[in-house]
């Protein structure tokens, strides 16, 4: 256990993957994953569509809409320049208290939990068929901890190491209502979806169909 944990973990099942990097399953209430699934289906309708972004000539199969800031490959803008032009909706404030609860519930100091200040989240979209490549999760300036939160049904989650995209890694089943927190060490590990498991999503929340998942950052951006 690192510094940066100092509690215990109060999730029943809850596991450091690896130095900075806990899995607290069933975090999320199935009251809360039906309000988030709403709140999704709001911000698909736009101003910035739901729309899969284009990666060195390919189309990714997830699907994605921001929150704060507009995320597109490699870097943030207020603005979707590469999907219709529009301003991206503004960061909820109930998700900033999220994700400071969070980082208390994964064992944060409280001076980390106070400063936490999340200013854009990229909500992923996966049908059966969407992977998620490993890469890092490096375009914002803060290294503040990244917050994940996954709806729906269960997928393969491969997290790896800050070297390379190969081994060592650790899969993990993220399920509806489960948090993941990578932050310090772990930060800039490698991850991505191998599979997405169909008829998984637990009935109440929300979503029959496909895996919905939600990453808090902070930017380190002004403007
Ligand atoms: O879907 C996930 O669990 C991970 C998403 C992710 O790594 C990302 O959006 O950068
Ligand atoms: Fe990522």
């Amino acid at each position: 256990m690192t510094a940066l944990f100092t509690a215990q973990f109060p999730g029943r099942d809850a596991r450091e993957i690896m130095p900075g990097a806990v899995h607290v399953p069933d975090w999320l209430t199935l009251r809360q994953q039906r309000w988030i699934t709403g709140q999704f289906h709001t911000w698909a309708q736009g101003p910035v569509p739901l729309r899969a972004a284009m990666v060195r000539g390919h189309r990714m199969s997830v699907r994605t809409v921001c929150l704060g800031w507009h995320w597109q490959p490699y870097r943030y803008t207020r603005a979707a320049t590469d999907v219709n032009g529009a301003r991206v909706l503004p960061f909820p404030d109930w998700m900033i208290r999220l994700g400071r609860d969070a980082l208390q519930a994964t064992g944060h100091a409280p001076d980390v939990v106070r400063a936490y200040d999340p200013d854009t989240a990229l909500v992923n979209f996966y049908d059966t068929d969407a992977r998620l490549g490993m890469h890092q999760d490096k375009d914002e300036n803060s290294r503040a901890p990244v917050v994940s939160l996954s709806i729906g049904d269960t997928c393969t989650f491969r997290f790896g190491n800050t070297e390379s995209r190969g081994r060592p890694y650790t899969d993990l089943m993220l399920a509806s209502g489960d948090l993941f927190v990578f932050g310090g060490p772990a930060r800039l590990a490698y991850h991505g979806v191998t599979k997405v498991h169909p008829d998984t999503a637990p009935a109440g929340c929300g979503i029959s169909n496909g895996r919905i998942n939600i990453t808090m950052r902070m930017t380190g951006l002004d403007g």
